[in-house]
């Protein structure tokens, strides 16, 4: 399988470092904004840098994976399911209802598949088989970040930053709150998904903490996930979650969910 990558930032680069000599799963072309600035994954990786969508979704690539920002999904992903299958992780971007209709309903026409991973959390399997009957009753995320990936100012103490909807949550930190959006689309919605998001000066982790109740019992999930280097906004699972993707569509035998 030949990917094509949306992005060249710390996801990209997790992504190009771990693929780098697989037969089976080769990362071939990059789209980028700025060629001169990514030049070296090149001659790194054996990549092909692009500028130009179409010239990209002509190269030799079977999915694009996306790896960029919420702004990339709505300018880019309309034009790209016309042509491949993709892996989008900037999920939060589906927050907009009309970008959610335009992109899945091209992607019906075309018949071009679009995959969500699970990105830093874990229990979307659970959540979406216990909600298939639209029996979940409450779904909440407490997210606690390391103070600097959060705010600009100064804490000694933990500080709750936000606390409302899913809706809210990635309206006011996109890019750290792309969990609180596939956590709604597996379960009860953007409104009645509730979240806190908390500033904490004294941790070094993206730690993420989610409840779920429902006619099946109760479930709660705890995941302590390290950050990448890179970007310590993003954990490493993220990355790793579009790797499991792209293994697990390789493959034929299907785990879970
Ligand atoms: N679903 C989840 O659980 C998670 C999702 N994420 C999301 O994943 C995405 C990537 O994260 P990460 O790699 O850490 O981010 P980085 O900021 O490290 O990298 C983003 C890259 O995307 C590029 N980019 C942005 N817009 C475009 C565009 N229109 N066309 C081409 N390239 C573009 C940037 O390039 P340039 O140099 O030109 O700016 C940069 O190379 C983010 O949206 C992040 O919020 C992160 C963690 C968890
Ligand atoms: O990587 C994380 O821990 C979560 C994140 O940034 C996001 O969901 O946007």
């Amino acid at each position: 399988m030949n990917i094509g990558i949306i992005g060249a930032g710390a996801i990209s680069n997790f992504l190009l470092q771990k693929l780098n000599g697989r037969q089976d799963i080769k990362i071939k072309s990059i789209f980028v904004r700025d060629k001169e600035k990514y030049q070296s994954l090149e001659s790194n990786f054996q990549v092909t840098l692009f500028t130009d969508l179409d010239a990209f979704l002509d190269s030799d690539i079977d999915i694009v994976v996306e790896a960029a920002d919420l702004h990339a999904v709505k300018s880019l992903i309309p034009s790209v399911i016309k042509r491949k299958a993709v892996v989008l992780i900037s999920i939060g971007a589906l927050a907009d209802v009309e970008l959610l209709k335009e992109i899945s309903h091209l992607s019906n026409e075309y018949k071009h598949e679009i995959h969500l991973p699970s990105g830093a959390i874990g229990g979307l399997d659970l959540l979406q088989n216990a909600h298939a009957l639209g029996l979940v009753t409450g779904v909440s995320l407490t997210t606690r970040k390391p103070a600097s990936s959060l705010i600009d100012e100064a804490i000694d103490e933990a500080k709750v930053v936000f606390e409302g909807s899913a809706i809210e949550a990635i309206r006011q930190f996109p890019k750290n709150m792309n969990v609180s959006i596939v956590l709604s689309l597996a379960g009860i919605g953007f409104e009645k998904t509730r979240v806190s998001l908390i500033a904490d000066p004294h941790i070094d982790k993206n730690v993420h903490h989610i409840e779920i109740v429902g006619d099946f019992g109760e479930a709660t999930f705890t995941i302590t996930n390290n950050p990448l280097p890179e970007n310590p906004k993003t954990s490493y699972l993220a990355a790793m979650s579009i790797l499991g993707t792209l293994n697990r569509l390789d493959g034929r035998l299907r785990i879970g969910g």
